[in-house]
C-alpha cells in the first residue's frame, strides 16, 4: 500500500506524513524512498537518552527515517497517562532532535456536552506545545476523541470554531506570521467522502487520517482533495 502510495505521489505538492507502527518505519522510509512521501514515528520517549528499555528515542526513531513524530494522541494520553507536561517535554525534545511535532488535543465527548470544549482544547494547546515553534517544528492536530474511528465527525461549524480558535491562540502566542504558518489539521473519522467539505472551512490546514489512510486507494482521494482545495 506504501509502494503505490508513494509511487502515485512522487512529486505531490502537499505533505504526506505515514506514521506506522514502530515496528515498520525503518521499511516504511525506505518503500516511500524521495517521493513526496515521509514517515514519522507515533510517539518517543522524553529523555534524549538513558536506559527506558521499550521505549524509542527520539534519535531512534531519526535512524529509523522519521521525519516527524506524533505526540499527545488521544490513545497515548489514555493508555499511558499522559498529560499536557509530558506531551510538551516530548515536543521539546523532538523538536531540539529536528523532528517536526505533530501535537494532537482534542475534546471528549462529556466535554463537549457540557460546553467545555475550547476551554479544554485552550489549555491543552498552551500545556503541550513548547515555547519558540515554527510552523516547521510544530503541526497541530485537533482530534475530538469521540470522532477518532467512531464515523461521527463535529459539523463543519464546530470543527471551524475550534480551529479558529487554536489560530487565535497560536498567533497571541508566537506571533502572527509563525502562529499563521503551523499547519492545522483535523483528526476524526476523515474519509474521502468528506475531504472535500472539511478542507474547506477556514483554518484547517490538512487532516490526521487513520481509518482512511491504510489503504493506498481510500488515502489517494484524501490527499486529492487537499491539493485541489
Ligand atoms: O486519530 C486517528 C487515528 O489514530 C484518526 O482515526 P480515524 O481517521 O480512523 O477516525
Amino acid at each position: 500500500e506504501l509502494k503505490a502510495l508513494a509511487q502515485a505521489n512522487a512529486t505531490a505538492t502537499v505533505d504526506i506524513l505515514i506514521c506506522p507502527p514502530a515496528t515498520l518505519l525503518h521499511r516504511a522510509a525506505e518503500v516511500a524512498g524521495d517521493s513526496a512521501v515521509s514517515v514519522g514515528g507515533q510517539d518517543c520517549h522524553a529523555a534524549t537518552s538513558g536506559a527506558h528499555t521499550g521505549d524509542l528515542s527520539v534519535d531512534m526513531l531519526k535512524d529509523a527515517g522519521a521525519k516527524s513524530v506524533i505526540l499527545g494522541h488521544s490513545e497515548r494520553r489514555t493508555d499511558h497517562g499522559e498529560g499536557d507536561a509530558m506531551v510538551r517535554t516530548k515536543a521539546e525534545v523532538a523538536i531540539a532532535a529536528g523532528l517536526t511535532a505533530v501535537v494532537c488535543l482534542g475534546e471528549s465527548l462529556e466535554q463537549r456536552e457540557a460546553g467545555e470544549t475550547l476551554d479544554v482544547i485552550g489549555a491543552q494547546l498552551q500545556g503541550s506545545v513548547p515555547d519558540g515553534c515554527t510552523g516547521e517544528t510544530l503541526v497541530v492536530a485537533y482530534e475530538p476523541i469521540w470522532a477518532i474511528g467512531t464515523g461521527k465527525v463535529p459539523t463543519l461549524g464546530q470543527i471551524g470554531e475550534v480551529h479558529t480558535f487554536l489560530r487565535g491562540r497560536l498567533v497571541e502566542r508566537f506571533g502572527e506570521e509563525t502562529g499563521s504558518a503551523v499547519r492545522l489539521l483535523y483528526g476524526g473519522s476523515v474519509k474521502a467522502a468528506n475531504a472535500n467539505d472539511i478542507f474547506a472551512v477556514e483554518d484547517v490546514d490538512g487532516a490526521l487520517v487513520g481509518g482512511a489512510s491504510l489503504k493506498a486507494a481510500d488515502f489517494a482521494p484524501i490527499i486529492a482533495a487537499l491539493s485541489d482545495s
